[in-house]
């Protein structure tokens, strides 16, 4: 049995030595953010319109110090830190202003948060195409938007806003999510009898709620931090939302991650008005629009086929006007800069009637 000496003093000896190592950190960081200051008054220097933030290379930092971690932090936690220590950094640099769908506490600003870190100014914009517009106006820097979840497909809105946008594609994050039965400290449970959730979140949640909530009725509402919000004047009412929303209106969670699919993800993209050069690992997405003739699918396949390019995703949308027949977007791997990207491109274009590149950009780290 230990008296509680010895105890004492090992415990001691440990947090003198998580002390030293902490002032070494700080010194350490603070060198590398004095870097960080260097390399923007070189970038001012060459360019007075430079770009602070480079997608490609924050990319590159994370991937390196995931290879090279050995733990005990897992890969994700340690590139986690390394994150905010980037966001901090190129806050010093100039504090990236990024536009996402709101309101506060949706799942787009917790992608927006993972994907720029927490030293980002986020904006919330109450509709896709606000979002497109902001970037589109200068009035900020990126932009963040939904576009697939595994369980519910694509988002319509936010692919139908490329067709009629300059905007580039500089990024994506794909989010887990979670969805939880949320309550304020004034619900009566076991009268909840009515819930409100985003129309997406209640089709995530369909079975889930037949077997447990069978009676109540559910109201769709714009966005999950809507309904977190109306559940605080309601004694009768819950909310499907998730973690950033629970958080915003303090409820509690009394059932968590109610999802009927436990791998239940969703991609955002970010947008911005600049090309992003190569990394080591890059998607392309493009929109082509064919013309309405037999074999049109496979003569725009056929060359993705041929350069033995990988495609991620293709998906058809109504074209809304005479030119585009068919409009497909189609994601892929490799850079638009990648010579052989770049002639498999052109041979697209031939048989085209209209092809827009919407960007070459990192596959998400985090
Ligand atoms: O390497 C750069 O260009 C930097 O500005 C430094 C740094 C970093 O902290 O590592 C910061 C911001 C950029 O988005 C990328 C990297």
């Amino acid at each position: 049995m230990s008296d509680g000496v010895g105890e004492d003093q090992d415990l001691d000896a440990l947090r003198k030595q998580i002390d030293a190592l902490d002032s070494e950190l700080l010194q350490l960081i603070s060198r590398r953010a004095q870097y960080a200051q260097q390399v923007a008054s070189i970038k001012t220097c060459v360019d007075p319109q430079t770009q602070f933030y480079r997608p490609e290379r924050e990319a590159e930092v994370l991937r390196r110090i995931m290879a090279l971690n050995d733990g005990p932090l897992d890969d994700e936690e340690m590139a986690r830190l390394f994150r905010e220590i980037m966001s901090a950094c190129l806050a010093l640099e100039q504090p990236i202003k990024v536009a996402y769908l709101g309101p506060e506490g949706t799942f787009t600003q917790q992608a927006a948060l993972k994907h720029f870190g927490e030293s980002a100014i986020s904006l919330p914009m109450a509709a896709i195409d606000e979002v497109f517009r902001e970037v589109e106006a200068g009035a900020v820097h990126y932009g963040v938007v939904p576009v697939e979840n595994s369980t519910e497909g694509v988002i319509n809105h936010t692919l139908d806003s490329f067709m009629d946008s300059s905007m580039r594609i500089s990024g994506e994050v794909v989010l887990r999510i979670h969805q939880h039965l949320l309550v304020s400290s004034t619900t009566r449970r076991d009268k909840i009898s009515r819930i409100y959730s985003h129309p997406q979140s209640f089709a995530q949640c369909r079975k889930w709620l037949d077997a447990h909530y069978p009676q109540a009725e559910r109201v769709p509402v714009s966005s999950n931090a809507e309904a977190a919000r109306l559940v605080r004047t309601e004694w009768h009412s819950a909310a499907i939302a998730g973690d950033m929303a629970a958080k915003l209106y303090d409820l509690e969670k009394i059932y968590e991650k109610v999802e009927d699919r436990p791998d239940n993800s969703t991609r955002f993209l970010i947008i911005g008005n600049h090309d992003v050069p190569p990394s080591s690992e890059d998607k392309t997405s493009v929109v082509v629009a064919m013309r309405n003739q037999p074999g049109a699918l496979h003569a725009l396949l056929e060359p993705f086929h041929r350069h033995q390019i990988d495609l991620t995703r293709l998906e058809t949308r109504p074209s809304r006007s005479g030119a585009w027949n068919y409009v497909f977007f189609i994601d892929f791997r490799g850079h638009q800069d990648d010579p052989h990207v770049a002639a498999m491109l052109e041979e697209v274009r031939l048989r085209a009637s209209e092809l827009k590149v919407l960007g070459s950009y990192p596959v998400g780290v985090l």
